[in-house]
């Protein structure tokens, strides 16, 4: 059984002081770095872009889980190949022709995940599961850090779980919003494989012994 991966969200870092930032996590035990994209149209909230992104990416070590909150993600695909993006997230909810976006991000050289709200059924994944390489499976919802977890997430990954079994699938589980120390074992024991933690992180005193107290959760 793998170890569970812990992406740092750096929505919740200090914008001021972003490479600075970057390197915490470049030499905490986290396993990817979690970006998030939004549009202003797919959810009420502008994070940043291309700019930013980039200068994430010049300092980053670790490989970049970029999570697209934004519509019709097809038009930045190549862009986000283009600046080192490892793992390329887009919405369900934002996607007019899910099966050929995953494609796309696949045919430019990055894994495939794909995010479900809230309130979107995991079911309705059920004839893609085979093409992706995680789900992401939001535990509030899009748009802002610091949110409080939503429970119904844990039922939520249980099924997913079953659904990626039954599949044979060996698509990660992946788990954003409201994720900290105090809800991680719960979570890993759903079946998350990566936990995302924001504000957990950034706004503690010690972030690095906060990813090394998640990373550290035994996975039974
Ligand atoms: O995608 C999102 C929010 O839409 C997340 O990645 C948040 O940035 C997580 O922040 P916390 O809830 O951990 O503070
Ligand atoms: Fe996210």
């Amino acid at each position: 059984m793998n170890q569970v991966k812990i992406a740092p969200s750096l929505l919740a870092a200090d914008f001021g002081n972003l490479q600075r930032d970057v390197e915490m996590v470049n030499e905490s035990d986290a396993a990817w770095h979690h970006l998030d994209i939004m549009d202003g149209v797919f959810v009420p909230n502008i994070s940043y872009g291309m700019p930013v992104v980039k200068a994430i990416a010049k300092h980053a070590s670790k490989p970049l889980d970029a999570h697209l909150m934004i519509i019709d993600p097809d038009r930045y695909i190549q862009t986000f190949a283009d600046l080192g993006v490892y793992l390329l997230t887009v919405h369900y909810e934002a996607c007019q022709h899910l099966h050929r976006t995953v494609q796309a991000i696949r045919a430019a050289g990055m894994k495939a995940g794909v995010a479900l709200n809230p309130h979107t059924d995991v079911s309705l994944l059920k004839f893609i599961l085979k093409d992706l390489d995680l789900v992401l499976v939001m535990s509030v919802n899009p748009g802002f850090g610091g949110q409080s977890f939503i429970p119904a997430t844990y039922d939520k990954i249980r099924t997913l779980k079953k659904m990626l079994k039954d599949q044979e699938s060996s698509a990660l589980i992946e788990v954003d919003g409201g994720v900290g120390p105090d809800n991680a074992s719960k979570l890993i024991d759903a079946g998350a494989d990566v936990l995302v933690a924001g504000s957990s992180v950034f706004k503690a005193k010690d972030p690095k012994a906060i990813i090394a107290e998640m990373a550290s959760v035994k996975v039974s």
